[in-house]
């Protein structure tokens, strides 16, 4: 029984986790948590309490991926900033505890973990969703998802554009500059999106920021932010055209405001399109609506140990 815990600062974990080790685990496990199989997958859609005085929430992701045996979870602190604000939006620590008996395995930092899976998840939705021929990618937001969002897709697909729009343009500058690529900066959401195949929207706004009438008829849209009951990132055009992907309809039903507002049905989860148990519409408009889940956490920190642990 290991009873002191190691700990793993922000740079360890980022140096241990790598994209092309996660995404196949995040495709396995989105898959198992799909089948409703409790002897493969346990996670509830997590427990979000709102830290009132300081317009923020504090989530607690609790998982237990037994096909791998991880017992895991997250805590997530989220906050509305005002933008330009040098406070971070979103602070995180991961438990991993050894799952025989419940003792804390690990305590890791949680950011880039939640930058990374996130990422990844939109990219596996990508890979399944977007047009056969996608040749533009927007980017709407320019904080840790966009830079996160950017580098895995750049990994991943071969787009010959990408853009980016933040409400201030001098963010969306920098952000452009702090990248290897060739990144062009727009103006507005309606000059961005127009004719683009993939737009990944990635804002901390509670109100709708992409409208349907100014997406590409079969255009793929990864949809990261607005995770509370009242808050959007897309209009109700969109949410009715489009089919709409989530990664998990408990979830999407408590949380989602373009969902649960727009009144928009769930026509499958990812892991139900990994399964073959749904299709991957991608002739369609769709959007992928991610709000995050305690399983894909837990695949990243025991990636995390595991690594660490071998390199001991
Ligand atoms: N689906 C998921 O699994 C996860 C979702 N998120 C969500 O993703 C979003 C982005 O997260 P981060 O990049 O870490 O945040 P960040 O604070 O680093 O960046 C937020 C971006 O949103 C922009 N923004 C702020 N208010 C806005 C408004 N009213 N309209 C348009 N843009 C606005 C900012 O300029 C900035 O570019 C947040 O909503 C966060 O809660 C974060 C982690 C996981
Ligand atoms: O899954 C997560 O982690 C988060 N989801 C939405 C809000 C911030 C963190």
């Amino acid at each position: 029984l290991n009873r002191f815990p190691v700990f793993l600062s922000d740079d360890v974990v980022a140096r241990l986790l790598r994209y092309d080790d996660l995404i196949p685990r995040l495709e396995a496990v989105l898959g198992k948590f799909s089948l409703r199989d409790s002897a493969a997958v346990v996670q509830p859609v997590r427990s979000v309490m709102p830290v009132v005085d300081h317009n923020g929430f504090l989530g607690l992701m609790p998982a237990y991926v037994a096909y791998e045996g991880i017992l895991c979870a997250k805590v997530v602190a989220f906050y509305s900033r005002e933008e330009g604000s040098s406070l971070p939006s979103t602070q995180a620590t991961v438990l991993l505890f050894d799952p025989e008996f419940g003792n804390v395995a690990a305590v890791m930092d949680g950011l880039d973990i939640t930058h990374k899976r996130t990422a990844a998840v939109s990219a596996i939705s990508a890979k399944l969703l977007s047009p056969a021929q996608s040749d533009v990618l927007c980017i709407l937001g320019s904080g840790h998802q966009a830079l996160s969002h950017y580098e895995v897709f750049m990994q991943l697909f071969s787009f010959k554009e990408v853009r980016v729009w933040s409400r201030r343009m001098e963010m969306a500058k920098q952000f452009a500059a702090s990248v290897q690529g060739s990144v062009t900066v727009c103006s507005s959401v309606k000059e961005t999106v127009d004719g683009a195949d993939v737009i990944v929207t990635v804002t901390n706004s509670s109100e709708p920021v992409l409208f349907g009438e100014w997406v590409k008829p079969g255009a793929h849209v990864a949809a990261v932010g607005a995770c509370r009951p009242n808050w959007r990132e897309l209009d109700d055009v969109l949410m009715r055209d489009a089919v709409i992907y989530v990664d998990s309809r408990e979830a999407a039903a408590v949380e989602s405001g373009d969902i649960i507002l727009s009144g928009a049905k769930v026509f499958a989860e990812i892991g139900e399109v990994l399964n073959g148990t749904s299709p991957a519409l991608r002739e369609k408009t769709t959007v992928f609506k991610s709000l995050g889940m305690g399983i894909q956490d837990a695949i990243c920190a025991k990636l995390v140990f595991d690594k660490w642990k071998s390199n001991q």
